[in-house]
């Protein structure tokens, strides 16, 4: 049977956060890295394509997300879910807006909601103001992010900068009456000539409620978080029972990778540096042309049969200014980013079979260095964060590899400790 729900996530990291969170409500899914040239397994109830669309380009961003589009138009799916981060990480230009504009044209319709709401991880909607745990979006760590600081709470003005048609908001009240009041809401926006809306939510009540009111939508914007509303749309097709495989994992060596310089995994670097070797990778170093993965793979070699070992570029906010303004915002990124990949890459040939990668872009690069085709989603480590297996990897022999993409902000202060205990 083709598979019901189609999927384009803006990361890597985002788009195993959003199969998970699939899987969790009962959806067999499969994450494909880019727009596949090969056929879908027969058991599939959702794709998630994860592109590396976030901050790339507007024009590469758009025409990469309407590539995974008609694919996944072409596999038969029936409703699309456009995922972004649940820190709505985007500049005035893009990507989100254009994105989510060129796809409701594709798609021919004249509405959509935009609901980053994330209440498990603390990302929640009031008045259309996003907070993370107990402050507005622009007062989180957020406002120091390296390449997309959100310096705006206000969801309605954000996404209003980045698109042509008018946007609108679907408030607490109006959600806290139930999906048909939400349906009701959204036939007034489009009355009044919205074609976005920004939905308040604060707990996984408000996003079954909101799940609901979507079932007709062609499009839906989000985070991952709107993915616990909408499996209870599709019961006529699937059976929402049985959907969580857990793939079997790698038995050999150990390590993570950490190019993410947001605070959770500031926090989560400094413990891991307390009990298990690790490596720093500095910019200014890489842009001296040093052979700094050279070293950090004959560092690491050595270690690895003792234990998990940290390789990390995460920065303080005024280290990673202070190599910003050296190297500038792009540069800096993507020496490290591609420094990163290419220690992965090594750390594969040297036996390693079970990766933690932190961070979106990071996961990007690293997934791209080892050909990753595709995932299978996992157990879950912490909310919106599963392990997963890689499926057809040509820079691992075939053999498959347990990997966790962990979203810079996601996951307890102990994450890179604990996660290993989750797989089988
Ligand atoms: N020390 C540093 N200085 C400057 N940029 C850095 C540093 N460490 C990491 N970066 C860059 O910051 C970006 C972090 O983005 P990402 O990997 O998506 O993390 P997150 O998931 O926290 O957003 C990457 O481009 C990474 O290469
Ligand atoms: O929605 C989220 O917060 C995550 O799924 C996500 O996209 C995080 O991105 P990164 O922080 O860049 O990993």
């Amino acid at each position: 049977m083709a598979p019901i729900l189609g999927c384009i996530a803006d990361d890597f990291t985002g788009g195993t956060d959003l199969a998970g969170m699939l899987v969790k409500s009962g959806m067999r899914t499969i994450q494909m890295i880019g727009v596949p040239d090969h056929p879908l397994p027969d058991d599939v109830d959702a794709v998630v394509i994860a592109l590396k669309s976030r901050t790339c380009p507007v024009e590469e961003a758009v025409s990469d997300s309407l590539a995974a589009l008609r694919w996944l138009r072409q596999a038969g799916c029936r409703q699309f879910y456009f995922k972004y981060c649940s820190t709505f990480d985007s500049t005035p230009k893009g990507n989100i807006g254009p994105v989510a504009e060129a796809l409701m044209d594709a798609l021919d319709t004249d509405f959509t909601i935009a609901c980053p709401a994330f209440p498990a991880n603390h990302r929640t909607i009031y008045k259309g103001q996003l907070f993370v745990g107990d402050v507005p979006l622009d007062e989180s760590s957020m406002q120091h992010h390296p390449l997309t600081p959100m310096t705006d709470a206000n969801l309605v003005r954000t996404l209003q900068a980045q698109v042509k048609r008018k946007v609108g908001l679907v408030d607490y009240q109006t959600v806290r009456r139930g999906s048909d009041a939400v349906r009701a809401r959204f036939a007034d926006l489009k009355g009044d000539g919205i074609g976005i809306a920004i939905v308040d939510a604060l707990d996984d009540g408000d996003l079954l409620t909101i799940g609901a009111a979507c079932a007709d939508l062609p499009l839906v914007t989000a985070g991952s978080g709107i993915a616990v509303g909408l499996p209870q749309n599709f019961t006529d097709a699937i059976d929402l029972d049985g959907a969580a495989v857990t793939p079997s994992a790698g038995t050999g060596l150990r390590a993570v990778i950490a190019g993410s310089c947001s605070s959770a995994t500031l926090g989560q670097v400094a413990a891991m540096r307390t009990r298990h070797p690790s490596f720093l990778i500095d910019p200014l170093e890489l842009a001296k042309g040093v052979d700094v993965v050279g070293r950090a793979l004959s560092w690491a070699a050595p270690l690895l049969p003792d234990g998990p070992v940290l390789i990390y570029a995460t920065a303080s906010p005024a280290e990673v200014k202070a190599a910003q303004t050296a190297l500038g915002v792009d540069r800096a990124g993507m020496l490290i980013e591609q420094a990163l990949a290419a220690i992965a890459k090594g750390l594969v040939v040297l036996g390693v079979d079970r990766l933690i990668v932190a961070g979106g872009e990071t996961s990007g690069a690293v997934v791209k260095a080892l050909d990753v085709k595709g995932l299978r989603i996992g157990r879950e480590i912490d909310p919106g964060v599963p392990w997963t297996v890689t499926l057809r990897s040509s820079e691992t022999g075939g053999k498959p590899l347990a990997m966790a993409l962990k979203s810079g902000n996601f996951g307890t202060p102990d994450f890179f400790l604990k996660a290993w205990s989750h797989l089988s």
